[in-house]
C-alpha cells in the first residue's frame, strides 16, 4: 500500500468519543498551544481524550501534517496511537553519544532532519510508572531527555518558525 495511504487508514483507526467537561478542557488547554502533562488513574479517559487531541491536531493541521508527531517510548505504546516510537521520530538511534553528535547524525539524515524542521507539536504517550521505570533502566534516560530538549533548540529554523518547545 502506498505510504501515504497507509498513514491515512491508520490515523482513521483513531476513533473518538464525545468528551466529558474535564477533557474538553484539557484538550482545548493542549490546542491552544500550553505545554501539557495529562495524568490520571487506570481508566480515566486519558486515552479518549488522547485521541481526540491527535484527531483535533491532524485536521488543524491536514495541510502540513509533518508538523505533529505522534510518539511513544515503545513500539507496542506507539501502535496504540498510530504513531511512531520517540527514538525513531528523533533519528538519534539509540540515542547514543553527546547532543552534537546526535545533532550531526541528524543533520546526515534528510527525513529525521525535515521531521524536526517542521514539528510544531510533540506528542509522548507513556503510562507514567514505565515513563519513571524506563528513566531508571536508561531505555528513556533524563540524559537522553535532556539531549533531545537541546537538540530542539539548536537546530535552525530558516523559514523562522519557533523552536520546539519540549
Ligand atoms: N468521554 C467518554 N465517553 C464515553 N466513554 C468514555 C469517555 N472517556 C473514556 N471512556 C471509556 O472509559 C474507558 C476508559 O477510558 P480510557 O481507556 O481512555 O482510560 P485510560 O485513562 O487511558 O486508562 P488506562 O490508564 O488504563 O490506559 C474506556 O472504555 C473508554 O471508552
Amino acid at each position: 500500500m502506498d505510504m501515504c495511504l497507509a498513514e491515512a487508514a491508520r490515523r482513521e483507526e483513531l476513533e473518538v468519543r464525545t468528551l466529558n467537561a474535564e477533557q474538553t478542557r484539557i484538550r482545548d488547554e493542549v490546542l491552544s498551544g500550553k505545554n501539557t502533562f495529562i495524568t490520571g488513574a487506570a481508566g480515566t479517559g486519558k486515552t479518549v481524550l488522547l485521541r481526540s487531541i491527535i484527531k483535533a491536531l491532524y485536521e488543524r493541521y491536514a495541510d502540513e501534517p509533518e508538523t505533529v508527531a505522534v510518539t511513544a517510548s515503545t513500539g507496542v505504546a506507539a501502535v496504540n496511537i498510530a504513531g511512531i516510537t520517540l527514538h525513531a521520530f528523533a533519528g538519534v538511534g539509540l540515542g547514543h553519544g553527546s547532543a552534537s553528535r546526535l545533532a550531526e547524525m541528524i543533520e546526515g539524515n534528510p527525513r529525521a532532519r525535515d521531521r524536526w524542521l517542521f514539528l510544531q507539536v510533540l506528542i509522548i504517550d507513556e503510562k507514567f510508572y514505565k515513563l519513571v521505570d524506563d528513566i531508571r533502566n536508561g531505555r528513556l534516560s533524563e540524559e537522553l531527555l535532556a539531549k533531545l530538549d537541546a537538540l530542539s533548540r539548536t537546530v535552525i529554523y530558516p523559514d523562522g518558525r519557533r523552536p520546539t518547545e519540549l
